[in-house]
């Protein structure tokens, strides 16, 4: 099993004592690990901000710096930022004045100030602007104790007031309160993040204070877009497409055709080497005219459009040499369609994805080997009842469970695995059917470890719709138009 590549989520205690570690105490060093957290800050943000149209040239910047190093690592932020957008006017505010800054908060300051003065400016509350187009929150980071005096956040309130197009904050938005869009994790993703309600989006910049870090199996963890790093390699020369596994996909109803093709979509760009798909008869010629590579199969329907129990011997006719199955999008929530699944997971001797309507209890647990679940919260609830733990249920089902949201976390039983990759680009009908079938697809090239092919598919299905918001922003973005951002982004890895 390999393990996914993560690195531990801390509390804010932990998270001190590693940066003591690491850092030493070290001025110098510490320094440094500003100026890396300032630079990767700006970089983060600038791509980010393509999701809200970009930042204009000569637009406008608010830092709103406290007394600490949080306030630094925002200080350089901008100065970077400059760098950036050498037009950018930023407007400075010191919550608790210039002269309360610590050493290398105040150095940071020094050298944001001495670039340009003309478009660096210290502002006091009266004085900011109605709009900005960005904001970086550098005022409370992970050491800040509650409660906050009631003058600082009367004006942190007042700064969720303003027009601000976009928002970024560094570790934590200020004593949860001042509003973020996204939430810069400097070096570590530190737990109250997770749930803050303020945070936005979470982007986990590493800074390489993990070094020495093993990845075991176990608590809370931040994917790493490394994970997908295999997956940009250069193919064996003599390779054969029976190297890279075989999907079996049953998908679809007369009412939710899409789905199939959607998961399709996903999976054909999974890197699997053969994938077939079991659809409704109806549907399978004009799915081969949208998807020709894949093997499209048609199959009897039942009066009301579901696939009919007679699947059955299709999908015996085709299993062969499959090494993963796939069941569930689209499929609809008929008796006899989900009395056929039920019995096509007892039949195969192979991993099994389920999504969607497949997600019941009693197809859940007739599967005898490996199994990957991709729930969303109301999937999860039907299977592992109300307020189920997901670690303590993937457990007890030995399953390997997917369950989506803003933030998606997959367990095997041991280690949570978080992704903050994606966005609300995803929240749109079918995005899920678009990451079951990449998870197919990887369970297909990697049928021996479950965990590596969900997270990895989680990971890439993030990273990929990050892609999309970039290029079309929120609104006008299509999920059809998802599968095709999955090439691009390996190519990063160069
Ligand atoms: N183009 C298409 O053909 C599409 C087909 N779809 C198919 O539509 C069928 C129904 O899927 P749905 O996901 O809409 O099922 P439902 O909306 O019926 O979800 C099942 C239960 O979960 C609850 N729920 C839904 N989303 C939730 C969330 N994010 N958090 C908490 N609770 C939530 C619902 O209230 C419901 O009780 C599936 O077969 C699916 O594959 C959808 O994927 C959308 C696109
Ligand atoms: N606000 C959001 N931020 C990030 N990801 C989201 C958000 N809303 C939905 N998603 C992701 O979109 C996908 C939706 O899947 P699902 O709920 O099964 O919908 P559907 O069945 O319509 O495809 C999941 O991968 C989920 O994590």
């Amino acid at each position: 099993m390999t393990l996914p590549a993560s690195h531990p989520i801390l509390t804010c205690a932990e998270a001190k004592a590693l940066e003591a570690r690491v850092l030493g105490g070290d001025e110098a060093a510490e320094w440094r690990a500003m100026s890396a957290a300032g630079a990767a800050i700006a970089t983060a943000m600038r791509e980010d901000m393509r999701e809200a149209g970009g930042f204009p040239a000569g637009g406008r910047l608010l830092v709103l710096v406290g007394k600490g190093h949080n306030g630094g690592d925002a200080l350089i932020a901008a100065r970077v930022w400059r760098t950036f957008f050498p037009a950018a006017r930023v407007d400075v505010w010191f919550a608790f004045g210039e002269r309360a800054l610590r050493p290398l908060t105040a150095r940071a300051w020094r050298e944001l100030a001495t670039v340009d003065a003309e478009r660096v400016r210290v502002v006091s509350a009266e004085e900011w602007g109605a709009r900005y187009d960005a904001s970086v929150d550098g005022v409370f980071g992970f050491q800040f104790r509650p409660p906050v005096d009631e003058a600082t956040k009367a004006l942190l309130l007042r700064f969720n007031e303003l027009d601000v197009r976009f928002r970024a904050a560094v570790d934590l938005p200020s004593a949860d309160v001042a509003r973020a869009d996204f939430t810069y994790a400097t070096g570590s993703v530190k737990t109250p993040v997770v749930d803050a309600e303020m945070a936005g989006r979470v982007r986990y910049l590493d800074l390489g204070f993990f070094r020495d870090d093993v990845v075991k199996d176990e608590g809370e963890r931040a994917l790493r877009r490394e994970i997908l790093a295999p997956l940009a390699r250069l193919r064996p020369a003599r390779g054969d497409k029976r190297n890279y596994g075989q999907l079996i996909i049953v998908a679809g109803s007369r009412s939710y055709p899409g789905a199939a093709l959607l998961a399709t979509l996903g999976a054909l760009q999974s890197g699997v080497g053969m994938l077939t798909v079991l659809v409704p008869e109806t549907c399978a010629a004009a799915f081969a005219a949208r998807a020709p590579d894949a093997m499209w199969v048609g199959c009897p329907v039942t009066p009301e459009g579901g696939l009919a129990l007679d699947t059955l011997s299709v999908l015996r006719e085709r299993m062969g040499r499959a090494t993963a199955l796939m069941v569930g999008p689209g499929l609809g929530r008929e008796k006899e369609t989900l009395a056929m699944i039920a019995e096509a997971v007892k039949l195969v001797d192979m991993p099994v994805a389920i999504d969607a309507d497949a997600l019941q209890p009693e197809i859940v647990a007739a599967v005898k080997g490996a199994k990957v679940l991709t729930p969303h919260a109301g999937e999860f609830a039907r299977i592992a009842g109300k307020g189920a733990d997901l670690r303590a249920y993937a457990q007890a089902a030995n399953a390997t469970v997917v369950l989506k949201g803003p933030v998606t976390r997959v367990s095997s039983g041991g280690g949570v695995y978080q992704s903050f990759f994606g966005g609300p680009v995803l929240a749109r009908g079918g995005s899920g059917d678009v990451l079951s079938g990449l998870c197919g697809g990887l369970l297909a090239q990697t049928p021996d470890d479950p965990l590596l092919a969900a997270t990895r598919a989680t990971v890439w299905h993030g990273v990929a719709a990050d892609a999309l918001a970039r290029m079309v922003g929120h609104t006008a973005a299509r999920t059809a138009d998802l599968p095709g951002r999955l090439s691009e982004i390996l190519r990063r890895f160069a």
